[in-house]
């Protein structure tokens, strides 16, 4: 049984995360963290009748509390983006509040998978490898992307209603920001039949859906329900996966995970980046396999990796090089 801790969990994500996680099987504890309003939604989450034990934490003191004995670490604290901002905007704020948490895990559960939803996540990432040090271990560190790919499906089927979106398999690879996000609809299964400019309006979607929700909400945020599904998702195969239930889900990860399967992803434009979200084969002890695609990418779908890949050295070099 996973003992799950989730930091930010009274946030806008946090809390409907929760109500996923605490539905999932396989999870015995829930150890929720936030600096605020923790109490309230761990004794409202605690009354579910499923077996997971429920405990919160509170305020910086309780940190290392949280992390006791924890499996894997889900991060959503800090700040969201308003309408105007590009999820770059959020990287001062929530660079030090993600260093500072990676600090505790450092020390408290280094040996946890550790699932970074926060923003940017495409610099966010880069800095929790860094500050893990020599307790980093790259099977083990996770951006989460799922929502890209979840999104991808979803609005294939807004254009074609006779297509299940449950079933629908889109592969989003790159990163986590506008055009970082390579949708590849070309290797869709079930194989999808769309022109050129479907294709190019879906991809459009997909990589500005973030705004579609930050414009709808009018200020009062991003994702949370449609990003807590996502992140449900994510984390349910994991904890499947460390039961010897091998899933493939896609997320941006550190190459060295997988050195070899990695060097199929820079042939095809990842080229020296040290972080791609690619496809992952899990296992019980995270990232088995990066998994090559079933095909090579349309030559639309190659360009938009090469630009994808030159925005996302940016980000990562950010990353890499952040000093809190
Ligand atoms: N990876 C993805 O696909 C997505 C990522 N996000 C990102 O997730 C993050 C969270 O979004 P929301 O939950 O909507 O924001 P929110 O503002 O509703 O919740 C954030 C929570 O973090 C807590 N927090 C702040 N500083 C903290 C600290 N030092 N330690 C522990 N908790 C702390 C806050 O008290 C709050 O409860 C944002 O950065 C957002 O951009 C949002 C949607 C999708
Ligand atoms: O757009 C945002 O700021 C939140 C996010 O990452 C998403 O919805 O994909």
């Amino acid at each position: 049984m996973v003992s799950v801790a989730v930091l930010g969990a009274a946030g806008g994500i946090g809390q409907p995360l929760l109500l996923l996680l605490k539905l999932t099987p396989g999870i015995a504890r829930l150890n929720l963290y936030d600096i605020v309003n923790v109490p309230g939604v761990a004794t409202d989450i605690a009354h579910i009748n499923t077996n997971t034990k429920v405990e919160y934490f509170i305020g910086q003191s309780q940190l290392h509390a949280a992390l006791q004995n924890i499996d894997i670490v889900v991060i959503s604290a800090g700040i969201a983006r308003k309408p105007g901002m590009t999820r770059d905007d959020l990287f001062n704020i929530n660079a030090s509040i993600i260093y500072e948490l990676t600090e505790a895990i450092a020390k408290s559960c280094p040996q946890a998978h550790i699932a970074i939803i926060t923003n940017p996540v495409n610099s966010l990432v880069p800095i929790v490898a860094q500050v893990l040090g020599k307790n980093y271990n790259p099977q083990r560190l996770y951006g989460v992307t799922t929502l890209d790919s979840v999104r991808a499906s979803r609005f294939v089927r807004d254009i074609r209603p006779q297509i299940d979106a449950t079933e629908l398999q889109v592969p989003v690879i790159g990163g986590h920001s506008g055009n970082t996000i390579v949708p590849l609809l070309s290797l869709a299964r079930p194989k999808l039949d769309l022109s050129a400019k479907d294709i190019e309006e879906l991809v459009n979607r997909i990589q500005y859906g973030g705004d579609e929700i930050v414009k709808a909400k009018e200020g009062a945020g991003s994702a949370t329900l449609s990003m807590a599904y996502a992140a449900a998702k994510f984390i349910a195969s994991l904890v499947e996966a460390f039961k010897g239930i091998s899933k493939v889900e896609y997320a941006l990860v550190p190459l060295a995970a997988d050195p070899q399967g990695a060097q199929y992803f820079r042939r095809l434009g990842a080229g020296t980046l040290e972080f791609f979200a690619v496809p992952i084969q899990l296992g019980p002890d995270g990232i088995q396999r990066i998994v090559p695609l079933e095909a090579q990418p349309s030559l639309f779908e190659l360009k938009a990796i090469d630009i994808a890949a030159r925005e996302l050295q940016d980000n990562i070099t950010k990353g890499t090089t952040y000093k809190s």
